[in-house]
């Protein structure tokens, strides 16, 4: 990577409640220390607990905030989350070919919140194959949205009661997704018993990046993270299995120190350190007072 500062931008949704979709990929992004730049595709009316409405945006206004950003900052790496309707999926895949071909391209395929609601239609699945991964170097689906994106059921509940194990069909589903366009495949754990994340590389090598499962963490938000870290780490100019594990270890600390005081759901990640960042800038706060303070007149 040059001297300058890498810019990444997320094609992604709002989510109000401040912990997935937009939110959470600028905070990541600007963990990793890049430069972060958004296309808001839709607006979600969302808490820890549920959504209540959603938006989206018109197809010109998305296909000109990626020109905006491409022709001006120009873009390391494209982070997709959130789409929503095969309309929106319609306007990303011609925003795309804004985008030079040699930028990578991360896929989070969103379909269903942490607190259950559905945020891809079901008839949108198959834009979602055939518009975007062709052109995705890496697709970040979890367990449930694997099996939805080969045909299988979308509905997060099914996955999240068939937990995998050892013996889950991860390694199949990868090759199946593998054979539908994107060069590589990570499979994301969130929903394993052991949070352990499968990368299936262009060439069929299969890498598994261990880490810790933290069951009492916050994990809304953490495939957000997790993707969004994968793109900075890309833009960075890490190769991709480093890049995988750095998505991994940061995603899953980010779910360790989650929010759970936040709301009254599933709490959001902290991919920031919040209490650390608190007291830092408390002390900055401290140091720089005196300079600034006088004071006039009699109390
Ligand atoms: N409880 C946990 N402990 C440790 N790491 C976790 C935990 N939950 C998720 N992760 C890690 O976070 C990353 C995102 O995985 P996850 O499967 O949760 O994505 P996701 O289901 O797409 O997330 P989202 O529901 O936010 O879209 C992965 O690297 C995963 O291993
Ligand atoms: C706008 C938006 N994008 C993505 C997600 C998925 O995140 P999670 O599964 O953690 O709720 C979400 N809930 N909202």
């Amino acid at each position: 990577m040059s001297g300058r500062t890498p810019v990444c931008l997320t094609i992604a949704t709002s989510d109000s409640g401040g912990g997935a979709g937009i939110q959470a990929d600028l905070k990541a992004f600007a963990a990793a220390g890049v430069h972060g730049t958004s296309a808001i595709v839709g607006l979600t009316a969302q808490n820890t607990v549920a959504v209540t409405r959603i938006v989206q945006i018109d197809p010109e206004t998305i296909v000109e905030q990626v020109r905006a950003v491409v022709e001006d900052l120009g873009v390391d790496a494209v982070k997709i989350g959130m789409v929503g309707t095969s309309t929106t999926i319609d306007a990303v895949a011609r925003a795309l070919e804004l985008v030079p071909a040699d930028v990578p391209v991360v896929l989070d395929p969103v379909m269903v919140a942490e607190s259950g609601a559905r945020l891809l239609e079901v008839e949108a699945h198959r834009a979602l194959v055939e518009r975007l991964l062709p052109r995705t170097t890496v697709v970040t689906p979890n367990l449930p949205e694997a099996r939805a994106l080969v045909g299988g059921p979308a509905a997060r509940g099914d996955a999240r009661g068939a937990a995998g194990s050892a013996g889950d069909d991860a390694e199949q589903l990868a090759a199946a997704i593998a054979a539908l366009g994107p060069a590589n495949v990570l499979i994301t754990g969130g929903h394993r018993d052991r949070a352990e994340d499968l990368l299936r590389q262009s060439d069929g090598t299969l890498t598994v990046l261990h880490g810790e499962r933290h069951p009492d963490g916050a994990a809304h938000g953490s495939g957000c993270t997790h993707s969004s870290t994968l793109a900075a780490q890309l833009a960075l100019g890490h190769d991709l299995v480093s890049a995988a594990r750095a998505a991994r270890a940061i995603a899953g600390e980010a779910v360790r120190q989650g929010l759970r005081d936040v709301g009254r759901g599933a709490g959001p990640v902290d991919v920031l350190g919040l209490p650390e960042l608190r007291l830092r800038s408390a002390a900055t706060v401290e140091a720089v007072a005196p300079s600034v303070v006088e004071r006039v007149g009699a109390p």
